[in-house]
């Protein structure tokens, strides 16, 4: 494996970039509307920028719906995008499978939700981390020695005791460990995780998030963590990013974004998470009427801001203007789509 020499990649340096990343998915048209001129389509993901850097993790979040997951799919080019570009070191990038994309997956690796969906039943972990090493020629010439780095990097240890399992007779952490595992075989520069501990026992989250954590650091590694838990983002990611009805709303610092978050989605992201005051049954009926209501359709998303039909701060330009990303000015780079700051057209 050459992840030393890749670890000593400047940490901060691009590695992926998202710029007005664009995915429509065509929805299959009635026979009554065969003769009609418009092509409906689910507007899953609509002018998303973001960017991955060395040795850093950014976080995506939003509710079931949202276009997270086909976000990191459009980025691991397991679909094409309607519009907008994918840029890899500076870039522009579009593979279509074969030896292009097996260079471009050399590069950027994907860590799914389900572990168990994601390794063959019938194979041992043994059989799952020669391919991903051979296929990347990274086996070097000792095999054993490569596929013992592997598991040691994981903390699946000693190496002897996992190998020639079936991913049935290991726990869901050790099945993700084992998927992270695999990943590494490919010794990317960037992991595009999705979801990748929400199938977890919740007392082993932390310990499979402080693994990708070490692997940040210690392979200098350029992350996309996608979630619905805003609670984890501040834990675990650099920079945060929320997304709703397929639209980036709010980005910054987590600190930033999850302590004092500027956009009223993120604020109902926060108040709906797990909070131990809650349970006391002391909520005020107020907060509870905030923000209530249901995602909207994406094949015909809410004209203006995307939230406005649950907003409770909602004016009467956000049902029909396009927010564009207004700097909050709390913080270096804390930014939220949303008319609210809009100190010119306050005046
Ligand atoms: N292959 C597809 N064909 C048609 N619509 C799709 C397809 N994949 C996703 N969608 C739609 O795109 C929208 C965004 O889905 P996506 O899975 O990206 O959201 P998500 O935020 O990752 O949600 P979850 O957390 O539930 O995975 C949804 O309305 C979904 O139904």
């Amino acid at each position: 494996m050459t992840s030393t020499q890749d670890a000593k990649a400047p940490a901060g340096e691009v590695v992926l970039e998202a710029i007005g990343l664009t995915k429509h998915f065509p929805v299959r048209r009635r026979l009554r509307d065969l003769f009609s001129k418009e092509h409906d389509a689910v507007h899953a993901v609509d002018d998303v920028h973001l960017t991955l850097r060395r040795g850093q993790v950014v976080a995506l979040v939003g509710e079931s719906g949202s276009g997270k997951s086909t976000v990191a799919r459009l980025l691991a080019q397991l679909y094409p995008r309607t519009g907008g570009d994918i840029q890899l070191h500076g870039r522009s990038t579009t593979v279509k499978g074969g030896r292009n994309f097996r260079g471009y997956a050399a590069r950027v690796q994907m860590i799914f939700q389900d572990p168990f969906a994601s390794l063959n039943p019938v194979h041992t972990i043994r059989y799952h981390l020669t391919r991903a090493l051979k296929i990347h020629h990274n086996a070097g010439d000792d095999l054993d020695a490569a596929l013992a780095a592997l598991l040691t990097r994981v903390s699946l240890t000693p190496p002897e005791r996992y190998l020639d399992k079936f991913p049935h007779e290991l726990s869901g952490g050790q099945r993700q460990r084992v998927a992270i595992a695999r990943a590494l075989g490919a010794d990317p520069e960037a992991l595009l995780a999705d979801e990748p501990v929400s199938m977890l026992d919740v007392s082993i989250r932390l310990g499979v998030l402080n693994l990708l954590r070490d692997l940040k650091e210690r392979l200098n590694l350029a992350i996309l963590y996608i979630t619905h838990d805003i609670a984890s983002a501040r834990y675990f990611a650099d920079e945060t990013l929320v997304m709703y009805a397929g639209r980036m709303v709010e980005g910054g610092d987590s600190e930033t974004v999850t302590q004092t978050p500027a956009h009223p989605y993120t604020r109902l992201l926060i108040d709906s998470a797990p909070d131990p005051d809650r349970l006391t049954g002391d909520i005020d009926p107020l907060e509870e009427d905030r923000g209530n209501g249901e995602p909207p359709s994406l094949i015909r998303p809410p004209s203006g801001c995307r939230f406005h039909p649950r907003c409770p701060a909602a004016m009467p330009r956000c049902s029909t203007d396009l927010p564009v990303r207004l700097e909050i000015g709390d913080a270096p780079g804390h930014w939220a789509a949303c008319w609210l700051y809009d100190k010119a057209g306050a005046q």
